[in-house]
């Protein structure tokens, strides 16, 4: 290994209290929600199908145009309860909020710069309403957060000349101000997701994601920050110049996941997805009939493959200028709600099983269950499930507590039944399991 100061500051997954309900937590909803939400993806008569928070890049908008904005924001529907219920009401038991994205409006009255909503027709703090909303239900909530700020001049995306270095030393002192406002405004954070760094000049600033890493955790003991803030002293990001994960998750993925095959290593640290439900759209885009909108079970597809290899899932909302959300993110956010309600027994607290997929989908486990969450109900009306060595099935329950038949076909091979009724959605059978020492070898091995 080569010496680094500013690689992984732990090696292998945290197990103290605060990162275990990370893990527990398993499903959250991301908020992207700023000054795009008001054109909503159309600049001067045009309709850009790029992602909508990006607008200022895709319609080349000179930053000070861009703010006038701010004179807009006035969300008059806006009402945090509402939004801690819906999100209640889905199941998700974290939120990412947006505190500023790359466009640098502030949704906490910042006061080290103008660009905040005290500066609006709305004037109030949004982020401290929706950080008493959520948590009074019972919902944790985590800061997005852009490093890259197109408001500020002091921002570079690349270091060419001393005047550079002494703008960009200047812009870190600004973005650590902002850092500790957030820490010591809004103490009940549980987590900083860090964007907007992975541009050259921050690579070449790694002491600094280092130093923003340490400052929050002492700010706020337990907190979480995410692999996307780190750069190594070599500039090496997420992964250090020995292999080593920085951060305390991993979050590469970003409307992917691992293959449930071929990327087994995720499941050996803990990792955090994010996904949007058109796929370019964080914030919110007025025309989604220019991209296809993923319906309820193909969201649900998503957060049970990332929990099944120990992973996290985000869903993402992008809500009007108004402060209300789009009828099909309050639909979406409804059904996965109703599925979460008889199923989150199956998410919740769970992990990687180690059993080798299946065509029918995904397991996942907690305690001494394991867990299918079955999405594709086979013809053959049997699922197959092959155990690891020395691994029996004692019984198999759908968890409305039907009985499912259990047929040992070969060495550490079952088939389970399917329930007689088709659920017309994805259904969840609960296997109880113990350790075997005494296989009784009645399958004879081929001699091939
Ligand atoms: C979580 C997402 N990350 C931000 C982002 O800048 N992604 C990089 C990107 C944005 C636009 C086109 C390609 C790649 C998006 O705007 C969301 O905030």
């Amino acid at each position: 290994e080569i010496g680094l100061q500013y690689g992984a500051d732990r090696l292998g997954k945290r197990y103290d209290a605060a990162m275990q309900k990370f893990r527990e937590n398993r499903l959250g909803a991301f908020i992207h929600w700023g000054l795009y939400a008001i054109p909503g993806g159309e600049w001067n008569g045009q309709v850009y199908n790029g992602a909508a928070e990006w607008l200022k890049s895709w319609a080349k908008v000179p930053a000070e145009e861009w703010l006038q904005l701010m004179k807009q924001w006035n969300p008059q529907n806006f009402d945090a309860k509402k939004w801690a219920k819906m999100a209640k009401d889905m199941g998700v038991k974290y939120v990412k909020i947006t505190t500023k994205h790359h466009e640098g409006f502030c949704l906490w009255p910042s006061k080290f710069t103008e660009y905040t909503v005290t500066n609006t027709p709305y004037k109030k703090d949004i982020l401290g309403e929706l950080v008493k909303a959520y948590n009074e239900v019972g919902i944790d909530v985590h800061f997005y957060f852009s490093v890259m700020d197109w408001s500020h001049p002091d921002w570079r995306y690349s270091i060419k000349n001393q005047e550079d270095e002494i703008a960009f030393q200047r812009f870190l002192a600004f973005t650590d101000n902002q850092l500790k406002e957030l820490a010591t405004r809004y103490p009940t954070v549980k987590d900083f997701w860090f964007d907007g760094t992975w541009d050259e000049s921050i690579k070449k600033n790694g002491w600094w994601t280092a130093h923003a890493e340490r400052m929050l955790k002492e700010l706020i003991p337990g907190v979480t920050v995410n692999s996307r803030l780190r750069a190594d002293d070599y500039g090496k990001r997420h992964f250090d110049s020995n292999g080593h994960l920085m951060g305390d998750y991993e979050s590469a993925y970003e409307r992917r996941l691992p293959d449930p095959i071929k990327d087994l290593q995720v499941t050996k640290w803990d990792w955090e997805a994010c996904m949007t439900l058109p796929e370019n759209q964080w914030g919110y885009h007025k025309d989604w009939s220019l991209s296809y909108v993923k319906n309820p079970v193909e969201v649900l597809e998503r957060i049970v493959h990332a929990v099944s290899m120990g992973g996290n899932m985000v869903v993402n909302f992008g809500p009007q200028a108004d402060g209300d959300f789009r009828t099909e993110e309050k639909e979406i956010a409804k059904a996965i709600g109703k599925w979460m309600q008889k199923n989150g027994e199956c998410i919740y607290a769970c992990d990687y099983a180690g059993w080798e997929k299946q065509d029918w989908e995904y397991y996942t486990h907690k305690k001494n269950s394991v867990y299918m969450i079955v999405f594709n109900r086979p013809y053959s009306k049997q699922l197959t499930v092959k155990v690891p060595k020395e691994t029996q099935i004692i019984n198999a329950v759908l968890l409305n507590g039907e009985k499912m038949k259990v047929t040992e076909t070969a060495r550490n091979e079952y088939n389970v039944g399917v329930p007689k009724q088709d659920f017309q959605e994805p259904f969840v059978i609960k296997l109880e399991i113990k350790s075997s020492k005494t296989s009784t070898n009645k399958y004879q091995e081929a001699l091939t």
